[in-house]
């Protein structure tokens, strides 16, 4: 390993890193800070108390995702039934009003997820630090950007003084060689490396996402991937800068233009490891193995391909993992050896930070275009990430194929990814769905949540049940 070789977690650490205590504690600068209305309402009550203001206002990007509604938009906050949630959402109009913050609110056409509507409105820049008071952050790591999610008191740390303290994490290489399969996308290599170094096997970590099959990933699938690192157990993901992600941020409304774009690709040329960088752990896995997943559990490593069996005790060496399948399967109401296509599902979500953007959108309406949902299931929903994303998918005439096979097109928000408004699974619902987490109960108490890609949540509510969307009429 060559002395000055780093890897591009390095390299984004040294750009902001301010100072490094005796314990190895830094301060790090931060250049974006987004705000939902769950992670920041204490926050901002604690400057105020200490009659403090945000350092830097314009560092900040705010909008209410998690609790709003997806369906009557015009109503605003009067749409909102839950009184909590209706309080959050005016907290943070409040606040953003109070500090002069830019707020994308709940009328507003730009409103979405944080971590769809930063990268698409330009202000997740390559080279920068990006915190969020939620876990997600490591989305943004796409644009070879240091995204770390903090908590509500890091969120009152970071608005006073711009900074956050940080350890330095390891490196890690998850390097996927040659070329996906027909069929075969991000979120299914996401699922498919949580499912083979675990949800605690990036703990400590910053994990580099590289080889042919992560280079030749657009912008929408590399976002998908990073947003799941978090899922096992990383710190943050990260993509190197190139053509893709110059050719993504240019012309967005907040990406640098004329000679400051200039500048600025010029100085993001250097944001990839340095090829004799040495890594702390490395994993490397042919692009050809991966098919597309079905978690069957209630962990996001509990995950197998589409043409396999539902796993059984037996097939875990440890013991705690085999008492973990047992107790996830009597949750999930499944059988050992049972095969994952024959799981019946009541509804689908298609939607949150991890598969919302245009991309899966497409993805959708090519698989649904011409059919219907299965008389058995009860609901499909497809929720975009953001206002923009509906707009163009609208544009594109997506959303009338979607409703001609009878699935519903609502409005943007985290909706039933964490079920803290009206979209939820009823006891003992099995939901094909395209978020990040299959916690108990994270899509509405008692749900069954079976994490895939959309092509895959939209195959499964038309034929009722999953089935490989690498075979057939489906490609
Ligand atoms: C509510 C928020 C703090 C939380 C997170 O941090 O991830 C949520 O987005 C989630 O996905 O569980
Ligand atoms: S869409 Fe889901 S995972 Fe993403 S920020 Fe919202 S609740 Fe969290």
């Amino acid at each position: 390993m060559a002395v000055n070789a780093r890897t591009l977690y390095d390299k984004l650490w040294d750009r902001r890193c301010v100072s490094t205590d005796d314990e190895g504690v830094a301060l790090i600068y931060i250049d974006r800070h987004i705000i939902h209305e769950v992670s920041s309402a204490q926050a901002f009550e604690g400057l105020r108390a200490a009659g403090r203001r945000p350092w830097r206002r314009e560092s900040i990007l705010a909008t209410p995702d998690h609790n709003v509604p997806t369906t009557d938009r015009e109503l605003g906050v009067d749409g909102i039934t839950d009184r909590v949630s209706r309080q959050q959402v005016i907290a943070l109009d409040n606040n953003c009003r109070e500090f002069d913050l830019l707020e994308f609110s709940l009328t507003d056409y730009r409103q979405g997820i944080v971590h769809v509507i930063s990268p698409e409105q330009g202000m997740t820049l390559p080279g920068t630090t990006v915190v969020c008071g939620d876990s997600h952050t490591a989305t943004h790591g796409a644009f070879a950007a240091l995204g770390v999610g903090i908590g509500t008191s890091e969120v009152e740390h970071v608005l006073a003084t711009q900074c956050l303290r940080q350890q330095k994490a390891r490196n890690m290489l998850v390097r996927v060689d040659g070329a996906l399969r027909p069929g075969v996308t991000a979120k299914d290599v996401a699922l498919y490396i949580i499912g083979q170094i675990g949800t605690a096997g990036g703990t400590g970590c910053t994990i580099e996402f590289a080889g042919e099959a992560i280079r030749s990933l657009s912008m929408e699938g590399r976002m998908t991937l990073c947003n799941m690192a978090i899922e096992a157990g990383a710190r943050a993901g990260l993509v190197a800068y190139d053509a893709t992600t110059e050719a993504y941020l240019k012309g967005r409304p907040y990406a640098p233009a004329g000679e400051d774009w200039q500048r600025a690709t010029a100085d993001w040329q250097s944001l990839h490891s340095d090829p004799d960088a040495g890594f702390d752990l490395e994993h490397i896995y042919a692009a050809a193995d991966i098919r597309p997943q079905v978690s069957w559990g209630t962990s996001p490593e509990m995950v197998v391909p589409v043409d396999a069996a539902v796993p059984g005790p037996q097939d875990f060496d440890n013991p705690v993992k085999a008492e973990a399948c047992e107790s996830a399967l009597s949750y999930m109401g499944l059988s050992p050896g049972q095969a994952i296509t024959d799981i019946h599902i009541d509804r689908a979500f298609i939607g949150s930070c991890t598969n919302s953007r245009i991309e899966d959108i497409r993805e959708v309406a090519r698989i649904v275009e011409g059919k219907r949902i299965a008389p058995g299931v009860k609901q499909a929903l497809v929720v975009p990430g953001s206002g923009l994303v509906k707009r163009q998918a609208e544009e594109e005439g997506l959303d009338s194929i979607i409703l001609a096979a009878g699935f519903e097109w609502r409005e943007p928000g985290c909706s039933m990814c964490l079920a803290m408004n009206a979209d939820r699974l009823l006891p003992g619902e099995h939901c094909a769905s395209t978020s990040n987490r299959n916690f108990q109960s994270r899509q509405g108490l008692g749900g069954r949540t079976h994490l895939v890609s959309p092509a895959m949540a939209a195959a499964a509510a038309i034929s009722g049940h999953f089935v490989d969307v690498s075979q057939g009429e489906w490609v």
